[in-house]
């Protein structure tokens, strides 16, 4: 499974990590760092829209390889503000996204929105390594940690200020992720990523088994209003949008055309 080999890759990266990492000096430095932007707040209580929005910056991706060849990640950030997103995610992974943690930091000096620093969390170093490049979330994939690393990293990020998508694909792993009572957060992945066919309706299967207080995600392969329209109408809170973005010649424009339509701008219920 294409996870795996991600996985084994992290394990490397965490290894080199590991070798430079000081706890110590990390918490001295995020003790004096100014406090993190309210990712989840931002999604859930802003209330501008009735729907929120993570617009991702996504050069390439392991199922659809190179998507995006005239790359700015600052620019393409700086468009996503413009036109009204709530927050950004940012892939960070270099080997199957052309990702960069410089990216992250220099959208972060840039823009003003709170930013998720997207990648394969496996280890507690990288939690630390988020906050220190300017995130203000990370995200948990529970198809690649036990319950007990879901619920020691959970309160780790949140010990250093960093709210937290913990991402879901099936029945199982939601109701692993409840059961630790601490995630308030849960983004459900459309994308097999076995097969990476994605599937809307996964998002609809699992929103309906999260309780109220939740906030409810719906992440891949979203491309266009009628998609927004069908997760506005299954209960979720907010959308993760990368692809779709990526593909538009202007990402400005393409947010504020998904935001104008009918049934998705205007205010929150
Ligand atoms: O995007 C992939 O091909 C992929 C493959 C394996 C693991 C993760 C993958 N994507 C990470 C993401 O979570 C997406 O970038 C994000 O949900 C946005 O999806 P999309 O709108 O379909 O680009």
């Amino acid at each position: 499974m294409f996870l795996d080999r991600i996985v084994a890759t992290k394990k490397i990266e965490v290894e080199q990590l590991a070798s430079t990492f000081h706890l110590s000096e990390a918490e001295r430095i995020i003790a004096n760092m100014p406090a993190c932007l309210g990712f989840e707040r931002a999604l859930s209580t802003s209330r501008q829209r009735d729907m929120g929005l993570i617009a991702e910056v996504k050069k390439a991706s392991p199922s659809k390889g190179l998507i995006r060849p005239d790359f700015h990640p600052v620019d393409l950030a700086k468009g996503y503000v413009a036109a009204g997103t709530d927050c950004i995610s940012v892939l960070t992974d270099q080997n199957y996204f052309q990702g960069n943690n410089a990216y992250l930091t220099a959208i972060r000096e840039a823009v003003n929105v709170p930013l998720l620093r997207k990648d394969f969390t496996i280890d507690e170093r990288q939690i630390y390594e988020a906050r220190l490049i300017g995130a203000d979330a990370i995200l948990l994939i529970a198809a690649i940690l036990t319950k007990n690393q879901l619920g020691s990293y959970l309160e780790i990020a949140k010990s250093i200020g960093l709210d937290v998508l913990v991402e879901v694909h099936d029945r199982q792993e939601l109701e692993t992720v409840l059961e630790l009572g601490t995630a308030t957060l849960i983004g459900v992945n459309n994308r097999n990523l076995h097969t990476f066919e994605t599937n809307l309706k996964t998002s609809e299967e699992l929103i309906e088994l999260m309780p109220a207080g939740v906030t409810k995600v719906s992440e891949s392969g979203i491309a266009g209003v009628e998609d927004m329209t069908y997760l506005k109408s299954i209960g979720a809170d907010a959308m993760l949008i990368g692809e779709y973005f990526m593909r538009q010649a202007s990402v400005e424009q393409a947010i504020e055309d998904l935001l104008g339509s009918v049934g998705i701008g205007g205010p929150r219920l």
